[in-house]
C-alpha cells in the first residue's frame, strides 16, 4: 500500500538517495586509496612508519565513521522511503536485479571494515598492487547499478552499451598501468639516488 504523502516528497527521497550515493562512493574509493599509503608505508623508515601508520589509522577510522557509513545509511533510508511511496517499483525485475548489486556492494563495505580492522592491527596481508585493483571493484558497481536506476527495464545491450563498457574497462587499465609506471619511476630515481 502506497504512503500518501506530498507529491514532491518522492522527489525529496530521491535527491537524498543520489546525494547518499554520491558521499558513500567519495568514502569507499578514499578509504581503500589510504589502505594503499597504509600498506606502502611498511616500506619507510620505522621513525616515519611511527608517524603515518597511526594517523592513516585515524584518517580510516573518521574517513569511514562519518562518512562512508552515514552515507551508505542516507543512501538505503531514502531508497525504503522510496519504495513506500511508489511500492510498485518493487514487482519490477530491474529494482530486483539491482538489490543484488546492491548487496554486492555492501558486501564490499563490510570487507573494507575487515581491512581497516586488519591494517590497525598490523595483520593484513593485502599488497598495495592487490588493494589497487580492489579498489576497481566499486567502479564497475557503481556503472551497473546506476545504469539499471536510469534504464530500468530498457536496460541497454547495444553498440553504445559495449562502447561505454569498453571505456570504462580501458580507463581502469590505463589508470592501473599509470600507477605501474609511477611506481617503477619512483623505485629507480630511489635506487639511482642510493646508488
Ligand atoms: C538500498 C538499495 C536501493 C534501492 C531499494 C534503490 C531504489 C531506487 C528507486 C526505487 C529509485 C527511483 C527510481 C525512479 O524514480 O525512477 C532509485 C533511484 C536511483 N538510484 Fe537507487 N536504490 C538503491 C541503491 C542505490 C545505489 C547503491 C545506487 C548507486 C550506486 C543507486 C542509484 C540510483 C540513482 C542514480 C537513481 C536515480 C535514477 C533516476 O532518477 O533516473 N541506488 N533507486
Amino acid at each position: 500500500m502506497a504512503l500518501h504523502l506530498p507529491p514532491e516528497t518522492y522527489l525529496w527521497f530521491k535527491t537524498f538517495h543520489v546525494i547518499g550515493v554520491v558521499v558513500w562512493f567519495a568514502g569507499l574509493f578514499y578509504l581503500v586509496r589510504l589502505f594503499i599509503y597504509h600498506v606502502e608505508a611498511d616500506a619507510l623508515s620505522p621513525d616515519a612508519q611511527a608517524v603515518l601508520k597511526p594517523q592513516y589509522t585515524l584518517m580510516e577510522k573518521r574517513l569511514a565513521n562519518i562518512i562512508t557509513t552515514p552515507g551508505m545509511v542516507v543512501t538505503v533510508a531514502m531508497a525504503v522511503g522510496l519504495l513506500a511511496a511508489n511500492p510498485g517499483w518493487l514487482h519490477q525485475s530491474w529494482l530486483h536485479i539491482k538489490l543484488a548489486f546492491v548487496a554486492l556492494l555492501l558486501v564490499y563495505h563490510l570487507f573494507c571494515y575487515r581491512l581497516m580492522g586488519q591494517l590497525q592491527q598490523g595483520i593484513c596481508t593485502w599488497s598495495s598492487g592487490k588493494l589497487r585493483a580492489l579498489n576497481e571493484a566499486p567502479t564497475l558497481l557503481l556503472v551497473v547499478i546506476v545504469m539499471l536506476a536510469v534504464f530500468k527495464a530498457q536496460f541497454p545491450t547495444g553498440p553504445a552499451t559495449w562502447l561505454v563498457v569498453a571505456l570504462v574497462v580501458f580507463m581502469a587499465l590505463a589508470i592501473q598501468f599509470y600507477a605501474r609506471k609511477r611506481r617503477r619511476d619512483a623505485e629507480q630515481q630511489a635506487l639511482s639516488q642510493g646508488a
